[in-house]
């Protein structure tokens, strides 16, 4: 609890907030303040109408978002970035002393800073000036059509359970003993770990794995499947793998862990390799085996909510739970667990509840374009289908690559261990799907998503001038490629006539 700690929670869950009286009746009760809850308060309240929302948060406003996801974790990579620059200065020329000296709880402490900055637009007080009711506390359905919250009840004509998800549980024998890391926790390091051993393999894991290996531990990332990020495109999965390894950063793939052991030396790990039975003794282990949805407390059997303990709340399309006046957003419900995914669903749930009389007139989620970014170094992004998925849909597509080594800013940078693949509908310029493994992928991969969204096909694309150099011509060399693909031999006979006749 340094100064920016004490700012942060002085924000997002002041020590002396007093609840506000309930009014009578509101329009909306929102169950949870991190995006989703946020957005769908901030968005009903702030439309001017006289709306009367609530809005209830447990512990941290900002939810995992702001307090223990994306914003700390992007600080730390921000630093160990910097830190890689200065390893691979010599190749840009540039000599900087061999033994770079990180400071690791000065790293923390600027995460901490940067967090405390960002936390007002979160706060109690901001949302309460947007005419929203603030009520800290846990909330819980009494009945159709109340909810409590501390020692008060609101009486609401619709709802939305917006209490996201937390760190899944791993049961392996000696680890509750032996203590363990989760993203709930490992943010509030002061000291760097000197041997650090992350779970899973997924973006969180791969994200902080790196950031801890550039900032100065060992790293040891255990993973069960054969290639690490394993929901991803395999080729963008292995340029992140080559890149660890060159790094220092031990990858034991295809492994289980079987036990942790507690001693003076440390945590150790037993664990399945190959067939052989391995250990390693490390000081702090991170688990990120994905998440449990926080369904639990809210009484969700006595309001006709159904659920289930891994996929969360059941919505339809339209976001609305198995009771009709109840909606859900964000990590509670979707397999899409992003901020921007939570705050595009907000925006659903607002239109959903508030502005579609009768039913009328409802956006659905399977209408929405849905990028993704694991901010590892470089960055894998992706939009639309991958090519398995394609294939178990029987659409017939093909793929068309462009290594970033042949995008000359990629080369001028230093940067061409990357590509961007383009996959497109068969017999076709249509868009369906991309990844793109770059050092700043998340920054281009929102041109391919606007492609897709404005139904812009390759050819047009093609037609669009990028400015020279950048790394995103990468993308339009993708398109130039897909035009060189409709030269038949016949169109280029016919283009050799028209060449002599003009
Ligand atoms: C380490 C990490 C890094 C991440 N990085 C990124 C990233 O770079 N980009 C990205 O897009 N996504 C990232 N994510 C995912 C992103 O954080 C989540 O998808 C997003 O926070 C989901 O928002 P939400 O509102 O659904 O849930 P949450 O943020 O979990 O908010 C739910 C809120 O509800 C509250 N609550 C729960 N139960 C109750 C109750 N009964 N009463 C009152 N309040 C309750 C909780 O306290 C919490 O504040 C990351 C996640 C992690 C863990
Ligand atoms: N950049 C981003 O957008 C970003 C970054 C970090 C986290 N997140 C979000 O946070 C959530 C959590 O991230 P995550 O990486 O923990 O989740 P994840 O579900 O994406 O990945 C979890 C990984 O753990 C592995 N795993 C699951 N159970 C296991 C077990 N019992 N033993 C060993 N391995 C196991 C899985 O194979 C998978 O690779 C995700 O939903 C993700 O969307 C997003």
């Amino acid at each position: 609890m340094d100064e920016y700690n004490q700012t942060l929670v002085s924000h997002v869950h002041p020590p002396d907030w007093v609840n506000p009286k309930p009014a009578s009746c509101y329009d909306l009760v929102v169950i949870g303040a991190g995006t989703a809850g946020l957005v769908v308060a901030a968005g009903a309240a702030g439309l001017g109408l006289g709306l009367k929302v609530a809005l209830i948060e447990k512990h941290l406003m900002g939810g995992d978002c702001l307090n223990v996801g994306c914003v700390p974790s992007k600080c730390m990579i921000r630093s160990s970035r910097v830190v890689a620059e200065m390893r691979e200065a010599k190749n840009y020329g540039v000599h900087v002393p061999e033994e770079i000296q990180v400071d690791f709880p000065a790293v923390m402490q600027r995460m901490r800073r940067i967090r405390a900055s960002i936390s007002p637009h979160d706060s109690a007080e901001r949302f309460q000036q947007l005419g929203v009711d603030v009520f800290l506390g846990s909330g819980r359905f009494l009945s159709d059509n109340t909810i409590e919250v501390g020692s008060e009840t609101l009486r609401f004509k619709k709802a939305v359970i917006a209490t996201g998800a937390r760190a899944a549980r791993l049961s392996i024998e000696g680890m509750e003993e032996a203590g363990y890391l989760t993203n709930e926790s490992v943010f509030s390091l002061t000291e760097r770990p000197s041997c650090i051993a992350l779970i899973g393999g997924g973006p969180l894991d791969c994200e902080l794995a790196q950031a801890f290996r550039r900032l100065g531990s060992e790293v040891v990332l255990f993973h069960r499947s054969s290639h690490i990020l394993n929901k991803e495109d395999a080729d963008a999965a292995e340029v992140v793998q080559k890149v660890f390894i060159r790094e220092g950063i031990r990858l034991v793939l295809g492994s289980e862990v079987k036990r942790v052991v507690k001693s003076s030396e440390g945590k150790t790990v037993y664990f399945t390799h190959q067939g052989q039975e391995e250990s390693i003794t490390v000081d702090e282990i991170l688990v990120g085996v994905g998440r449990a949805p926080n369904v639990e407390g809210l009484n969700l059997d006595a309001v006709g909510v159904e659920y289930d303990q891994k996929q969360g709340v059941k919505v339809n399309d339209y976001l609305q739970t198995t009771n009709p006046r109840i909606y859900a957003a964000g990590d509670i419900c979707m397999n899409w667990k992003f901020t921007h995914a939570a705050d595009a669903a907000a925006r659903i749930v607002i239109k959903n509840t508030l502005f579609s009389p009768f039913g009328l007139g409802r956006s659905k989620l399977s209408s929405l374009v849905m990028p993704w970014v694991t901010y590892t170094d470089p960055e894998v992004a992706h939009v639309g289908l991958y090519e398995w998925e394609a294939r178990e849909k029987g659409i017939a597509v093909e793929a068309i690559a462009i290594p970033l080594s042949q995008v000359d800013r990629a080369i001028a940078d230093g940067e061409e261990e990357g590509f961007v693949k383009i996959l497109h509908r068969k017999g076709s310029d249509q868009i369906l799907g991309a990844t793109i493994v770059a050092r700043h992928a998340g920054e281009m991969i929102s041109e391919v998503t606007t492609a897709i969204v404005g139904k812009v096909g390759l050819s047009r694309l093609s037609g669009v001038i990028h400015p020279y150099p950048t790394q995103a011509e990468g993308i339009k060399k993708a398109a130039d490629a897909y035009r060189r693909t409709l030269l038949t031999p016949n169109t280029k006979r016919f283009l050799g006539l028209l060449t002599k006749l003009s």
